[in-house]
């Protein structure tokens, strides 16, 4: 069978989270309509009957000379450098920019196959595919173009055969009815920044991250004690809302996910702590993103 690794880039937004969500029919990955969710590389795992494909969602590339985000460059390479192939999303309504071009440069010389996936064809206001077609007829000549939604699923079947027959032949690396390798202190804490995203607005979804403080299985119940950081002191009341409203609103939905994903009730106690200038903070940058 053909078992391989897939790396998933593209801009920031461009939909590799909904991509591999939709494809996998399990939300894995983070999807906001806020640039630049994904931080970590995160694996998801597509199985049939002849094939596994371990997919990696890596964070949107977006040029900058900000500490911050040359960590999450780092996360899209290493995700470039550890797979068999690569799935290279393209949002058409947006235009062909700068970052395209600085991603073509990633990809040019790579001695491995390369996809080319025209996302949210569903959208046909403002759409720029035919530019992109011929944009990438002239840079990229040799990858194959797909045009999908990811969002309606259209495409996604075609476009996953098409890489199949590209992957190594070998064994199964992961049991057929697994789906991520996440670790579920890292799943749960993704969950909970994916709601605590959604709830704020502007620069704050950048300020935060989320880990797990410490898990603990108590009889039937897993009790998280989950921290949700910010960067400055102003923050944490944004977070927290009146009354305490807005934790417990990421609370409520937060545990509404879990318990479709988990086979036993979680206990989660949320709580809102200041790293000052984590952004700033290379040690922590690495620790965070290594
Ligand atoms: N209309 C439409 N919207 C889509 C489609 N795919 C993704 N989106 C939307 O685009 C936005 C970004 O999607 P994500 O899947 O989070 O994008 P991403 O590439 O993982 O983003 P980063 O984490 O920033 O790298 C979300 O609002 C999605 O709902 C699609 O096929 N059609």
């Amino acid at each position: 069978m053909h078992v391989g690794f897939v790396a998933l880039i593209g801009r920031p937004s461009t939909g590799k989270s909904t991509f591999l969500n939709t494809l996998l029919q399990q939300s894995v990955a983070i999807v906001s309509a806020t640039p630049q969710s994904t931080r970590q590389r995160i694996r998801g795992i597509y199985n049939s009957e002849h094939a596994q494909i371990i997919f990696t969602d890596t964070p949107g590339i977006h040029y900058s000379d900000k500490r911050f985000n040359k960590h999450l460059l780092n996360q899209a390479k290493l995700g470039i450098e550890e797979a068999d192939a690569i799935l290279y999303l393209v949002d058409v309504t947006r235009k062909p920019g700068e970052e395209e071009t600085f991603i073509i440069s990633l990809l040019q010389d790579l001695s491995k196959p390369v996809w080319i996936a025209l996302n949210k064809i569903d959208k046909r206001k403002s759409s720029f595919t035919a530019e992109y077609i011929l944009f990438f007829n002239q840079l990229f000549p040799n990858a194959p173009l797909y045009k999908i939604s990811s969002k309606e699923n259209i495409g996604l079947a075609e476009l996953t055969s098409s890489i199949i027959p590209s992957l190594p032949i070998g064994p199964r690396l992961y049991p057929s009815d697994m789906y991520t390798d996440q670790e579920p202190s890292l799943r749960i804490a993704e969950i909970i920044r994916k709601y605590a995203i959604q709830s704020l607005k502007e620069e704050i979804p950048h300020a935060l991250y989320v880990y797990a403080e410490d898990l603990e299985m108590k009889g039937s119940r897993l009790w998280a004690r989950i921290a949700i950081v910010v960067e400055r002191e102003t923050q944490k009341p944004i977070i927290i809302g009146k009354g305490g409203s807005n934790l417990q609103k990421i609370r409520i939905q937060s545990l509404k996910e879990l318990s479709t994903i988990f086979p036993y009730k979680i206990e989660l106690n949320l709580r809102v702590k200041v790293d000052k200038d984590w952004r700033t903070n290379e040690h922590r940058l690495s620790q965070l993103l290594p």
